[in-house]
């Protein structure tokens, strides 16, 4: 057996996130602010030359390994490899809350596709990783490029951005929320002005909103809850479709006293918000 390989597979916040329109085959346009989180899921891959398979040490409760977004990762860029290739055993140290908005199915995936590349050898550009990743999820691309980003489109098209790195305190209301589920929701908001993107971001955060707040706080009454509750200290967001929700602090003991306060039950962490994701900067290191 070769030496593991450990890699961060960082969280992703949507600053904003607002739906500007529906394309023809359903799917929502969306113009949306990127950020990464210091703070997310470990992936440790372990090439097993003596046996061509690709596994996981363990599943996870409730994704069969065939749906798991790491393995379909794993097995669609071997497709790339002109000969055979060493196996692989991939553990996950699970943090993310799934169905929370903090995108950690797609970052897995993203993780995947850059640890594969570089354990097998295969010199795909970003832009063919980035391009193999958008088949496995929207979100996918954005942590396959690694840059704090707006993206457009369903999230794909993305200018790289500059927000400030403050810290956040994120909070996991007690429920899952299915991301098709919202986007079909009749009352959601679909026709937000489209706005100018500018490379530089110096935009004015008190403009953010979240599309699918409304309708998420009418369906959910913890995150409804739990956004009262955070607002009390500033302003507090969705994060995608939700369930998560965040505030955001200039400072680490600013955001730590607010945690403490938190209600009891409520779940949730502390973390800084990063426009170079912990992947790439690890990945940097090993190069
Ligand atoms: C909400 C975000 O997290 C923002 O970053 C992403 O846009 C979600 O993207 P994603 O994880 O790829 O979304 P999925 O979980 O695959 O989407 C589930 C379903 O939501 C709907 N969907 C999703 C994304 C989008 N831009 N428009 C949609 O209408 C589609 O019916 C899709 O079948
Ligand atoms: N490796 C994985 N980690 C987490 N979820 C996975 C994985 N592979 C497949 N899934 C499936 O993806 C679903 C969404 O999980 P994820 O953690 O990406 O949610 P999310 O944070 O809401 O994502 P997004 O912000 O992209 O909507 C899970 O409910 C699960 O069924």
């Amino acid at each position: 057996m070769l030496t593991p390989l450990t890699l961060p597979s960082p969280a992703k916040l949507n600053l904003f996130l607002h739906i500007v329109g529906q394309r023809p085959d359903g799917y929502h346009e969306l113009q949306t602010l990127f950020q990464f989180l210091d703070y997310g899921d470990e992936l440790t891959f372990t090439l097993t030359p003596g046996d061509p398979g690709i596994r996981l040490e363990a599943p996870i409760p409730g994704v069969a390994d065939e749906d798991n977004l790491i393995i379909r990762a794993a097995r669609l860029i071997a497709k790339a490899a002109d000969g055979p290739l060493p196996g692989v055993v991939i553990r996950i140290d699970k943090r993310l809350p799934m169905g929370g908005g903090l995108g950690g199915g797609s970052s897995n995936a993203a993780t995947t596709l850059l640890a594969m590349n570089y354990l097998w050898q295969l010199n795909l550009s970003e832009d063919t990783l980035a391009e193999m990743g958008l088949n496995l999820g929207a979100d996918v691309p954005v942590f396959v490029r690694g840059r704090a980003a707006f993206g457009e489109g369903v999230g794909e098209q993305l200018t790289p951005a500059n927000p400030p790195e403050d810290w956040f305190l994120v909070l996991k209301p007690e429920c899952n929320i299915n991301t098709g589920k919202i986007f079909s929701e009749k009352g959601l908001t679909r026709d937000t002005p489209k706005m100018t993107i500018r490379p530089a971001f110096e935009g004015d955060a008190s403009r953010y909103r979240n599309d699918c707040e409304d309708v998420v706080r009418k369906l959910y009454p913890e995150v409804n809850q739990s956004l009262d509750w955070l607002s009390q200290f500033g302003p507090a967001r969705l994060t995608g479709t939700g369930a998560c929700i965040f505030g955001r602090f200039p400072t680490e003991s600013a955001t730590r006293i607010i945690w403490e306060s938190k209600p009891s039950g409520i779940t949730g962490f502390v973390a800084k918000g990063v426009n170079i994701s912990p992947l790439h900067q690890k990945l940097a290191e090993l190069t």
